[in-house]
């Protein structure tokens, strides 16, 4: 048996086209596009490609792009100043400040100082709060990515125990708080879990957002689950040709023989981060103009 593969790309080619429309409305009604600001500090190669396609997705979806470029060397109150400046502008309605952020920056102090309202990461600790006691707010892109592919697949999610591996404040902790409020049971999974096998092994639903290469073999895994591999882990080929790829945190082929569904990386989990991060952009617009929600845009 072999899994169904979940298309990431193309549920996220779905909604882009949905927050396209929903931004030329947005448009129509206040004659401006929704706006969303990028700020990149520093000279990271994987962000910079990860900015550029932003910028890209951006534009094609009908809004306004702005990239803010501070140097490798810039200093916090540079980098709190262009916030200060970019929470003031009116055609910005999203803030993203790409993490992670050089050492001498304080990282909470940033995303402290963005407009809650403008949090389109949904990282602001107003946001996770209101995450958390099931208020109205800007939901983390990762997560919400993911309860959408559930979605689609499973309806209903109600009753299914779902485990989380990996419990960050901006993929696992978002994603016990989505799966806990859509009526599953959630039990989340750290380094510090014991016998993390036999807890794999309750999942009708697994998300695994570790950050280590293969780690969970097809063998933990519960026949018929519905996987969902957050990680993006770049290793050197095994063929040996010097080359590197992209492997998730699931070992893959081994998992699709047993799963009933599971995301591919890349090509699953990634693809919806970025169009969530657009969808949001527009809900932080329409809500800031006062207008109510759009019902296409709801997960
Ligand atoms: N597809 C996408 O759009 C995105 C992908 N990612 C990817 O997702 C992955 C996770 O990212 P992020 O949440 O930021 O990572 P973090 O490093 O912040 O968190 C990793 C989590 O995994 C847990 N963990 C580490 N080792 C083990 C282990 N051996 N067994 C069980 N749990 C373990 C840690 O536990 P503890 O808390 O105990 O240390 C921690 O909670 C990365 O590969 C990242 O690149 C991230 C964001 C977006
Ligand atoms: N403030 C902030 N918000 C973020 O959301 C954020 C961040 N900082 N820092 C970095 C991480 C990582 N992240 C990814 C988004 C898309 C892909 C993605 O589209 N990946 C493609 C592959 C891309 C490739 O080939 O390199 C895929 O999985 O198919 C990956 C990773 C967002 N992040």
């Amino acid at each position: 048996m072999s899994a169904d593969l979940i298309d990431g790309k193309a549920h996220a080619a779905a909604l882009r086209a949905q927050v396209a429309a929903a931004g030329a409305r947005f448009n129509a009604e206040r004659g401006r596009p929704a706006g969303l600001a990028v700020v990149l500090v520093g000279e990271d190669a994987a962000s910079r490609v990860y900015v550029a396609s932003k910028a890209r997705a951006t534009l094609e979806a009908g809004m306004q792009s702005f990239t803010h470029r501070l140097p490798a060397g810039a200093t916090q109150e540079e980098v709190l100043e262009l916030v200060v400046r970019l929470n003031a502008d009116e055609a910005v309605d999203g803030i993203l400040v790409q993490l992670p952020l050089p050492p001498q920056i304080d990282e909470t102090a940033v995303i402290c100082a963005i407009d809650p309202d403008k949090d389109v990461d949904g990282f602001h600790v107003n946001n996770a709060g209101r995450l958390a006691v099931g208020q109205d707010g800007l939901v983390p892109c990762t997560p919400l990515g993911c309860l959408m592919l559930l979605r689609a697949r499973h309806g209903s999610l109600a009753g299914l125990r779902a485990v989380v591996v990996g419990r960050s404040n901006i993929v696992g902790k978002p994603m016990a708080r989505l799966l806990l409020a859509q009526d599953c049971t959630v039990t989340m999974a750290h380094s510090r879990t014991r016998d993390l096998q036999a807890v794999v092994r309750e999942a009708d639903i697994l998300v695994a957002a570790i950050g280590r290469p293969l780690a969970i073999p097809g063998a933990w895994i519960k026949p018929g689950a519905t996987v969902i591999d957050v990680g993006i882990n770049r290793i050197e080929d095994p063929a040996g040709s010097g080359k590197t790829r992209l492997v998730g945190d699931i070992d893959f082929d081994s998992a699709v023989q047993v799963a009933g569904a599971i995301t591919p990386v890349p090509g699953g989990v990634g693809p919806m981060t970025i169009a969530v991060l657009l969808r949001n952009t527009v809900v932080a617009a329409r809500r800031r103009a006062g207008l109510g929600a759009d019902a296409i845009l709801c997960p």
